[in-house]
């Protein structure tokens, strides 16, 4: 009786629910709902409309019914670092505020002046971003202190997707690290960080691991969906379960590609020196305590904010060929803070072009072929970091998630990195997620076995630098 496994993806730009089982030596998957996510005004915060998320994904669950497929078990991942609170009668006391909203803008700052940056890293591991989970919080602190007093439990995104389905509340571990609240070497909440900064310990629920099973569906949701099922835990951070279906690790650097860019490696242990903090990498926890040495990067955030500005009047394919028609180079530092949420995407690139005294991109393709390259670069130089710190050279790129369908940016890499550059898989994320479901129900032995799968289940283009050697 072949088992079907089900993975819920939401990432920043869309949702996507996949059906997964292995058979004749091959993962199998079949897509059976997608819908667009976005950050939505509430209240004056950008937040995510996580009551619209979780009708997407009963929706997509029936459609699996409707298929006449009753998947055993159900794991959701989602972005990483945002949260709700709930109160003792386990209602929400807050949105689900998104991390592009300014709540944090100078909560680094406040909460480095607690705690020194240095120890913060020594403890965690975890890359400063300005919309961590721990400056989220900060800023509820001084902001609501009323709310944070009243919170009894504090669940990720997708922990809370978890518990409407179960009503069993847990962090998964790898969501967590993306706090900055996790200490890297105990895998546990650091009590004397979360204390420190007065936020109050008992919120924080107990740490599973992915692999390990949540709970059962709730009867009332089996009555309206059909059937019964487990919640059993992927890696609940996205960019986790995507680096779990990279199908070549060995002398490998991956590239999560999509609204964000993670670009790094897989190690057995967080590297903590100065030179990492330095370059401000981040250390964030995996399956299996593994951990992904990464930096984010702005990413196809900045296309999509694109094509919003031009109203949605062309698809991404259509910008990448518009671009490849054009010779225009001006390049701009994708992660400069100026493009985490600009009014105007076009407008941003265009006056920083101006400021350092580039030609400005006017049309369509120009702007386009700016992103692309703007990112190009960014990626060569977290690379040679990356190479710096492992004092080593990586000859591989392995390019996942749905930004390996742009074809003049996977090019680009290779041609400005002169490295081999492989594309695939592009639900990279949903396979991920699959892969400890099917691993927990012993569709799959562990995840050597589940690579060597993945390996021959899906395709992976190659490219090469185009370059002519002088
Ligand atoms: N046909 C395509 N050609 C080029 N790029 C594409 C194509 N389809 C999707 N993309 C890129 O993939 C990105 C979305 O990747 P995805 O991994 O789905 O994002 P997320 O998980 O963050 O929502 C888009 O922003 C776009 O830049
Ligand atoms: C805010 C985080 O850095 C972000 O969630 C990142 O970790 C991530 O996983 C983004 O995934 P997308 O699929 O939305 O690019
Ligand atoms: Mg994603």
């Amino acid at each position: 009786m072949l088992k079907y496994c089900l993975s819920v993806d939401i990432g920043a730009s869309s949702g996507r629910l996949i059906l997964g089982h292995v058979e004749n030596q091959q993962l199998q998957i079949q897509e059976v709902h997608r819908f667009e996510n976005k950050m939505i005004e509430k209240k004056g915060q950008f937040c995510w409309d996580i009551d619209s998320l979780f009708s997407e994904i009963i929706k997509g669950i029936k459609k699996c019914h409707q298929l006449g497929i009753n998947p055993v078990s159900i794991g959701i991942d989602t972005w990483a670092v945002d949260f709700v609170l709930l109160d003792e009668n386990d209602q929400l006391l807050t949105n689900a505020v998104a991390y592009r909203d300014p709540r944090t803008d100078g909560m680094m700052e406040e909460v480095t002046s607690i705690i020194m940056k240095e120890r913060l890293y020594l403890e965690t591991g975890i890359q400063f971003q300005k919309f961590n989970t721990i400056y989220q919080l900060y800023s509820l602190k001084k902001r609501d202190p009323e709310i944070l007093k009243r919170a009894k439990s504090f669940l990720m995104i997708p922990d809370y997707l978890h518990f409407l389905l179960t009503g069993v509340k847990a962090n998964e571990y790898t969501n967590a690290t993306s706090t900055q609240l996790i200490n890297a070497f105990t895998k546990k909440w650091d009590k004397e960080i979360i204390e420190k900064l007065g936020l109050n310990f008992e919120m924080f629920q107990e740490i599973k691991m992915p692999k390990s099973k949540l709970a059962p569906i709730k009867q009332e949701l089996v009555r309206e969906i059909g059937f019964e099922m487990d919640v059993i835990l992927p890696a609940t951070h996205d960019t986790g379960s995507a680096v779990l279906a990279v199908p070549e690790l060995a002398d490998t650097i991956y590239l999560s590609s999509g609204t964000w860019s993670l670009i790094g490696v897989e190690n057995h242990f967080p590297i903590c020196v100065t030179k990492a903090l330095d370059y401000n990498f981040t250390n964030e926890g995996g399956m299996d305590y593994q951990f992904r040495f990464l930096k984010n990067i702005m990413g196809l955030w900045m296309i999509q904010e694109v094509k919003r500005n031009f109203d949605n009047q062309y698809s991404f394919s259509e910008f990448v060929e518009q671009a490849r028609d054009e010779q225009f180079h001006s390049i701009v530092d994708v992660d400069d803070p100026r493009f985490l949420k600009p009014v105007n995407m076009i407008n941003e690139i265009q006056q920083y072009c101006q400021e350092t005294n580039q030609p400005v991109p006017e049309r369509p393709g120009q702007i386009a072929k700016c992103v692309f390259d703007s990112l190009a670069n960014s990626y060569k130089k977290a690379i040679e970091e990356i190479e710096d710190i492992f004092e080593k050279s990586f000859n591989r790129i392995n390019v996942i998630g749905g930004g390996c369908q742009n074809e003049l940016l996977n090019q680009s890499l290779a041609n400005v990195t002169n490295k081999e550059v492989f594309a695939g898989p592009i639900e990279a994320t949903a396979i991920g997620n699959l892969v400890s479901q099917l691993i927990a129900v012993d569709e799959l032995k562990d995840i050597h076995h589940a690579r060597g799968i993945i390996k021959q289940s899906f395709e992976v283009k190659k490219y090469v630098s185009q370059l002519i050697e002088k």
